[in-house]
């Protein structure tokens, strides 16, 4: 064979070789946009999606919701919890939190249903608002408000180096609206609500840094003339009240006690779980029980806390003190912490 002719058929081959190269490559790109059309069309066609009435959601049309939200990737993760992963949504120019959580597990399943007919008909300024929901045959969604400033506990014990740590007023102002957000459930909703897992991840923030109570996946209705409900342990370690452990029973009081919990995180900027705590063989509540005691309460005050009213930190350390009374009967009921935190509220200089 002549040069030219063997150049000839290295062309041919090549161009050949890059045809066929192409048309794999389309086909294999068809099959995966309609395996996701699929994937999307499946999920609308057995699903049902509720949004409840609100001048936010109004507007929303479900199909465009669902196709938006078959469209997210990891990159729209927002957070990730025992239940299942958040994903911010954006439609519209409106921003929503999107909880999805698989189905098969039984207990995800209840998670979700108690979610729902717990938050379903609340609206307080310090509860995050469920607007809808959707379930579908593989998986279930909950449609939150986005809460732009994320969970107490990104701001306390995973901030980023060059974030500024939260001043006390903002500490405080967390503290009072939490309690609200709690003694509403507590002592307004009927039926009331127990919580049953008060903690700072489950404590978000809106863009003014007010308080938001969220994730109601353990949250328990108590019947008119309940003073408990019988449950399995659970919750998270570090927040349980003492007696639960022995009795099993789920009370309002054991979410005062993990709120005051919660409040010796603002006060002392560590976590209940603190691994140092461990390696003394004591835990947060213990060792601030001491502190107060001592009247040393200055000493256990978070050291990123530069400038601070001592005689307020006290009286707070006091509340929290009255929400960790190891005696259910003697702790104070949420309405109370409400008072007493209002009452040093208003005697602010
Ligand atoms: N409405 C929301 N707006 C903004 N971020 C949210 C919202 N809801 C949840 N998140 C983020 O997603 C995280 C996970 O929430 P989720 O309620 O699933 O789990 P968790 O409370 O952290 O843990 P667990 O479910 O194990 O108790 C939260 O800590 C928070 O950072």
């Amino acid at each position: 064979m002549t040069s030219s002719a063997v150049l000839a058929l290295y062309i041919t081959i090549c161009c050949v070789a890059f045809i066929i190269s192409k048309i794999i490559i389309s086909v294999l790109l068809y099959k995966r946009w309609a395996r996701k059309r699929r994937i999307v069309e499946e999920s609308l066609s057995g699903g049902k999606m509720v949004m409840f009435r609100s001048p936010t959601t109004q507007s929303i049309n479900s199909k465009a919701f669902m196709k938006t939200m078959m469209k997210l990737t990891n990159k729209d993760i927002i957070g990730s919890g025992g239940y299942g992963t958040v994903y911010k949504l954006t439609i519209d120019d409106m921003a929503f939190a999107v909880k999805r959580l698989n189905k098969g597990r039984t207990e995800r399943d209840l998670g979700f249903e108690r979610e729902v007919d717990a938050m379903g008909d609340i609206k307080h300024r310090n509860i995050v608002t469920l607007h809808g929901y959707y379930i579908a045959p593989q998986f279930n969604l909950l449609i939150y408000e986005l809460m732009p400033n994320g969970s107490l506990d990104l701001f306390l014990h995973r901030r980023m180096r060059e974030e500024k740590p939260l001043e006390w007023p903002t500490r405080f102002k967390i503290a009072l609206g939490a309690a609200r957000g709690i003694a509403y459930l507590h002592h307004d909703c009927i039926p009331h609500i127990i919580h049953r897992d008060i903690k700072s991840s489950n404590i978000l923030l809106d863009q003014n840094m007010e308080a938001r109570v969220s994730d109601f996946g353990l949250a328990t209705l108590m019947g008119p003339d309940n003073t408990h409900v019988s449950t399995v342990v659970a919750g998270t370690f570090g927040y349980l009240a003492p007696e639960y452990f022995d009795t099993g029973k789920a009370t309002t009081k054991g979410d005062v006690y993990s709120f005051g919990v919660v409040l010796l995180e603002l006060l002392t900027g560590k976590q209940p779980t603190d691994e140092s705590f461990i390696e003394e063989g004591t835990k947060l509540v213990t060792w601030v029980k001491g502190v107060v005691e001592d009247r040393k309460e200055e000493h256990a005050v978070d050291s990123n806390l530069i400038n601070f009213p001592v005689d307020e930190v006290k009286k707070v350390f006091a509340v929290a003190e009255k929400c960790l009374e190891p005696d259910p009967f003697k702790r104070s009921d949420m309405a109370r912490v409400v008072k007493m935190l209002e009452e040093i509220n208003s005697q602010k200089v």
